[in-house]
């Protein structure tokens, strides 16, 4: 598991492997089926295609295909190590930036491949926001400036009303304006841990992505907090995909639409054994593997 910042890094040299041409008018055809009822089809349908990663020689996923719908949550479950976090990571392009790093396959985001080379690191990450399992405000700067601070990474202008009317926005969809309306100028650090990864969801917001990765976005919070957050999710996902990965096969239960199990067996890459709605998922699995990690028999 690794924690990243979830700011936007300047474009890079990429170490992507190879890519397979994106068909894009197909794909879109896929993503407006794809889309939830009532969610229009450009908002935010997220495609994996045989995606393949490695770090170094050492594949760590193999072949990962799966459709994570516009405005639903999709759940990424399994085993510590089976790839969950690599294969977030490959999503938004944040697997390229580790040293060594590189991956095979397609992402489509609404029909666009997330890695044309022709497209700028910068277009991905303010698409495809992230959250971590750390929340990472900037502690020594206020919740108000925390909020906005996607907005100079991506080169976004803004007037003081425009930017008054975007945190009180970002901060009641993350549930956490009426905690902070009257101390929008004290540090994003002084608030709880719940808080702070509610700050970071604004952050993420702010930017106004159509996809929010989430990396176990409660594991170092409270059961209170974690709830809170879990109803949050739920809120947002109205307007947002989100794709969650979590240890917490309850937290699955609860907040997500669909699940994918991701298994590395014996050695080998992880790939998904089996995904679809959570209800099938956790009530009658297909596969006997998925019903003994749903049911706490490993992992
Ligand atoms: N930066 C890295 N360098 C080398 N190997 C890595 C790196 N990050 C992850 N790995 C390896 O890739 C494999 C998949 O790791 P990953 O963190 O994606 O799994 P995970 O399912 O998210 O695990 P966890 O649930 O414990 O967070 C593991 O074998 C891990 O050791």
């Amino acid at each position: 598991m690794t924690t990243l910042p979830d700011f936007t890094p300047p474009d890079g040299p990429l170490a992507v492997a190879t890519a397979v041409p994106a068909t894009a008018v197909a794909a879109a055809a896929a993503a407006a089926a794809n889309a939830a009822p009532g969610v229009p089809s450009r908002a935010g349908t997220l495609e994996a295609l045989a995606v393949s990663a490695w770090f170094g020689s050492r594949k760590v996923l193999e072949q990962v295909s799966l459709t994570m719908p516009a405005g639903r949550v999709t759940a990424l479950i399994g085993p510590s190590g089976c790839g969950k976090s690599t294969f977030l990571r490959t999503l938004n392009r944040m697997h390229e930036l580790i040293p060594g790093a590189s991956l095979a396959g397609e992402v489509l985001l609404d029909g666009t491949d997330v890695y044309d080379p022709a497209r700028r690191l910068t277009d991905a990450r303010r698409d495809i926001g992230m959250v971590f399992q750390k929340p990472n405000p900037f502690p020594a700067m206020s919740i108000y400036d925390n909020v906005l601070a996607g907005l100079k990474l991506t080169g976004t202008r803004a007037g003081r009303a425009e930017k008054d009317q975007l945190v009180e926005e970002c901060l009641t969809k993350a549930g956490l304006w009426r905690e902070v309306a009257d101390r929008l100028r004290q540090p994003g650090g002084a608030l709880s841990g719940g808080q702070q990864q509610r700050l970071c969801i604004a952050r993420s917001l702010a930017i106004r992505p159509r996809v929010l990765l989430m990396d176990e976005p409660c594991s170092a919070l409270d059961p209170t907090s974690t709830r809170r957050i879990e109803q949050t999710i739920r809120e947002l996902a109205h307007e947002v995909t989100i794709v969650i990965v979590t240890h917490n096969m309850q937290q699955a239960a609860r907040v997500s639409d669909s699940c994918a199990f991701f298994l590395a067996e014996h050695g080998t890459p992880g790939a998904i054994v089996e995904h679809g709605p959570t209800a099938a998922m956790f009530g009658h699995p297909a596969d006997p593997r998925t019903a003994d990690y749903v049911n706490g028999r490993f992992g």
